[in-house]
């Protein structure tokens, strides 16, 4: 049972067939996804390694995919977080490439949404690579955003509102906090937003290499108190275990942009992507990946796709066998062991984790039976979209899924335990968080009345005495 609970009891293979850099130096802390092992660790570097991003859409070019597209249906991560927190370089350091996203020091560097589609194709052609049987498909998206608060653009709320609101394929929002500076109140706010519209979200802390390291357990914990101060225990409280694990990396930047970093350096790694893989739902894929030696893994066959059984609409069974058990544990479980069984069991119903109502296609979608296709394309895309039906009649019980309001039609209702809390934010305040060149001017000469430091040609002129 504790394996079912995903709790990480695989001792730590020596002999693994791809080493991965020791990334273990700064452990995160509140996990309730387990780290991962050194077998999954080394599986999602190895994705990383074969699965090279190309740029699939910048800007609001989003808007534009037609449903249609095969893109549609490729799952989404994003980074969030302050303007020079870390983000463009937690990207480059994922993906393997130091100059895929733009870096450095000053904030607002990136400027508009930039996004990443992985696929197995060969860098150098961009066309089918040797081996993988002419599988170019992208299998994830990661974003690159610009960052809000200071330094950050005008327009940035507005738009990225409207993608985060209304994009069905994001899996999961990465928050990233410098621990050293906790969380700001437009952290908060994008929590809050996140929350409000049923985001799966988690954070993470970043630049834990700077001084910082030394207090970084109480810097996690303050970050930690800091939300449940803000939250409360009230109705938000089902949706806290959205956010339990709080992963920590360092080392992924010098403070010069564009500067290869040593990936000795680096710490945390593993553990943001295997969350990455985690939430994009492409664990098993990393794994069959990494057993068959980097080449693509083996497809199922046509029959081995099952449709779902009557005991699978048993939600509270689903939940008990689901790996990632760990996650609906609330927060205030009992001390003792709290990942035990019976510890779990002994919780009132209440307070377990609830699934959401079934979704309109877990009533209304009979299984998809799959057929004999004439040629081998129409077969692969015929068990994708087998695959992809039948996973939509279970949904993910690891987060809340975001979905539609119930409609008359469907009938389809939300239960009560994934209701979003019902926080004001809407575009108005996401804009008030954005900082303009103007607030940055302003607060430039309020420094300059109190007596502060400023540097730039109104310093200078200033020096000389020319002002
Ligand atoms: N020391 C240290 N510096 C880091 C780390 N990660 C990033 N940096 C530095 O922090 C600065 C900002 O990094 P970016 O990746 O550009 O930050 P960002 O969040 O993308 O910033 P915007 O694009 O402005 O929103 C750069 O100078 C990086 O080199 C880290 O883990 N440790
Ligand atoms: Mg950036």
């Amino acid at each position: 049972m504790v394996q079912a609970l995903g709790l990480a009891t695989t001792p730590r293979a020596s002999q693994d067939a791809l080493t991965v850099p020791s990334e273990r130096g700064v452990q995160s802390l509140f996990t309730d996804t387990a780290p991962a092992t050194t077998q999954q660790a080394a599986a999602a570097a190895l994705f990383f390694k074969t699965h090279i991003p190309l740029k699939s859409w910048t800007a609001t070019e989003w808007r534009k995919q037609p449903h249609s597209d095969t893109s549609f249906l490729t799952p989404e991560v994003t980074f969030l977080g302050r303007s020079n927190s870390g983000k463009s370089s937690l990207l480059n350091a994922i993906l393997l490439n130091p100059t895929l996203c733009r870096v450095g020091p000053k904030p607002g560097k990136t400027t508009t949404m930039h996004a990443w589609a992985l696929g197995p194709h060969d860098p150098k052609t961009k066309g089918a690579r040797k081996g993988w049987q002419g599988d170019i498909e992208p299998k994830l998206t990661v974003l690159d955003m610009p960052g809000y608060g200071h330094g950050s653009q005008r327009d940035w709320g507005e738009e990225i509102m409207k993608y985060l609101t209304t994009r069905r394929q994001l899996r999961r929002a990465f928050v990233l906090v410098n621990p050293a500076h906790g969380m700001k109140k437009q952290d908060l706010q994008m929590l809050e937003l996140l929350r409000r519209h049923t985001i799966p979200h988690q954070l993470i802390a970043t630049k834990c290499d700077h001084d910082s390291v030394k207090r970084l357990p109480e810097l996690l914990f303050e970050i930690q108190n800091q939300i449940k101060s803000h939250f409360g225990s009230g109705k938000a409280g089902p949706l806290l275990l959205t956010i339990n694990d709080i992963l920590a990396v360092a080392g992924l930047g010098d403070g010069q942009a564009n500067k290869r970093v040593k990936a000795s350096h680096m710490r945390g790694l593993s553990d943001v992507r295997w969350a990455v893989l985690r939430a994009a739902g492409l664990e098993e894929y990393a794994m069959a990946l990494f057993a068959n030696g980097g080449l693509p893994p083996k497809k199922k066959s046509a029959q081995a796709v099952q449709p779902a059984t009557e005991d699978e609409s048993k939600d509270e069974e689903n939940i008990m066998a689901h790996p990632d058990f760990r996650s609906f544990i609330p927060r205030d479980a009992p001390e003792d062991g709290p990942n035990s069984e019976e510890n779990i069991r002994a919780l009132p119903e209440t307070r377990r984790f609830t699934p959401s109502a079934p979704t309109e296609t877990r009533t209304t979608t009979p299984a998809i039976q799959p057929t004999a296709s004439s040629t081998k394309a129409a077969q692969q895309s015929k068990i994708r979209s087998i695959q992809t039906a039948n996973e939509r009649r279970v949904p993910s019980t690891e987060y809340p899924v975001r979905r539609n309001p119930p409609t008359p039609e469907t009938g389809a209702q939300v239960s009560e335990a994934s209701q979003p809390p019902n926080i004001g934010i809407g575009i108005d305040e996401l804009m008030a968080m954005v900082t303009t060149p103007e607030d940055v001017r302003r607060a430039k000469d309020k420094r300059m009345q109190t007596g502060g430091r400023v540097r730039g040609p109104r310093a200078s002129r200033q020096r000389l005495g020319r002002t």
